[in-house]
């Protein structure tokens, strides 16, 4: 509350271009809002698919610009037919809306091993289901999905529209598995932005790649042709991990110990025993009794590349609450989201790493997870959603 923003009003409220390169949504400055939605497709027909992902296009590209879903718009067709948009975002600005799409391991393969759709061979390795981590408690209704659409966005009424226009526009051939509303972005994904903070009220992002860091990114965030699926070069992969927080529990710790899980002061963000928020991180700094100002098993040690082969990951969370157990407790959490070139050599050991070690693990669950290939961007108007996947 006391800072400023950094984000001036103009830029919440406008417009991020949809076409280019990559798609938007992944290093785009973390929005405020967040609604992921993961779909299950309904119809065994291959062109049916094709076109609906073709309409999608059409109309995500319209909505992250502001207007309508169709062409046609909310309220300006004839009374007999419903609207071609559902209205809800008439006289919003575009918000920062962004539109991210990804392709879950099911849409290649179904459980019983059938190529539902001639797409089989081209499944890429790196989008193998990931592994049963230790404590998972993973509820399958609210994990996996053959689609998943990242809504973002500075609005929440923005991003939900967005969804629930997608999913209107492809009843009879998907149907929403799940999905998940977020807010407060738990993580920057630029210089320019303040590091927000999760539930657990630390600064979260402080350590994540950002948009500035090109050479990081190419290495650790983007999927190039040569890693085996050329319809994937300029895509990156989306793990998404719904993570309960027992916050009442975090609640009764004591200051000095939430620091020393997390391994940064609470109030400045600082690694411990450093000065600064923004201090590389060093091990080898000593606490006032001798020992390792950042303990061994501290979040931010574990989780460190160092710690981890040279994995890295660009972190795109969310914090969410929806409502309470029933108990008198918060269902509260952070809904993580993380990219990266490949989540088995970068997610998974991170999150095995943390899974063995993390002292935070008494406060968190993992009570969703899911993969997706998230395929590079929509080039131009004639260019749509998984084009190079169904060509
Ligand atoms: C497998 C990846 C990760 C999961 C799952 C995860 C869960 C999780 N993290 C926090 C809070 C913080 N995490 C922080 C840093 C951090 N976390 C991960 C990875 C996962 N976290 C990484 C790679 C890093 C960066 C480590 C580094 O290089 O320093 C921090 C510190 C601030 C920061 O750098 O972002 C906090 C705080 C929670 C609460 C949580 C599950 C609920
Ligand atoms: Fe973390």
């Amino acid at each position: 509350a006391d800072s400023e923003p950094t984000v001036p009003v103009s830029a919440a409220s406008g417009a991020v271009p949809f076409h280019g390169d990559h798609q938007a949504g992944i290093v785009t400055p973390a929005q405020d809002r967040l609604h992921f939605v993961a779909f299950d497709v309904v119809t065994k027909d291959r062109d049916r698919l094709v076109s609906m992902l073709q309409d999608w296009t059409a109309a995500a590209a319209r909505m992250t610009q502001g207007q309508d879903a169709g062409t046609i718009g909310a309220v300006n067709g004839i009374p007999e037919a419903p609207p071609d948009d559902t209205g809800e975002a008439l006289d919003l600005p575009p918000a920062g809306l962004t539109l991210t799409i990804g392709f879950g391991p099911t849409l290649f393969r179904d459980a019983s091993g059938v190529d539902r759709f001639g797409i089989a061979a081209k499944r890429p390795a790196a989008l193998e289901e990931l592994p049963k981590f230790p404590a998972d408690a993973l509820q399958p209704e609210i994990s996996g999905g053959d689609l998943c659409v990242q809504a973002c966005a500075n609005d929440p009424q923005v991003a939900v529209h967005a969804i629930r226009n997608l999913a209107r526009i492809g009843m009879g051939v998907v149907s929403v598995r799940w999905s998940q509303l977020g807010f407060g972005r738990t993580s920057s994904t630029s210089r320019d932005q303040v590091t927000p903070r999760n539930l657990f009220g630390f600064k979260d992002g402080t350590a994540n790649l950002k948009a500035e860091d090109t050479a990081l990114l190419d290495e650790h965030l983007w999927a190039r042709a040569a890693d085996g699926a050329s319809w994937m070069d300029g895509g990156s992969y989306l793990v998404a991990r719904k993570i309960r927080m027992t916050i009442e529990t975090w609640d009764r710790t004591s200051l000095g110990e939430q620091e020393e899980i997390v391994g940064r002061a609470k109030g400045s963000g600082a690694p411990l025993g450093h000065q600064n928020e923004f201090d590389e991180l060093d091990f080898t700094i000593k606490g006032p009794e001798g020992e390792p100002a950042i303990a061994d098993v501290a979040h931010v040690k574990l989780a460190h590349h160092s710690q981890n082969s040279g994995a890295r990951i660009l972190r795109r969370g969310y914090n969410f609450v929806d409502g309470s157990d029933g108990l008198g407790r918060l269902n509260a959490g952070l809904f993580f989201i993380s990219f990266q070139r490949d989540a088995h050599k970068q997610f998974v050991p991170i999150q095995l790493n943390l899974a063995r070690h993390d002292v935070m693990n008494e406060y968190i669950r993992h009570v969703s997870s899911a993969l997706f290939a998230c395929p590079p961007g929509v080039k131009d108007g004639g260019d749509y959603w998984g084009r190079e996947l169904f060509s």
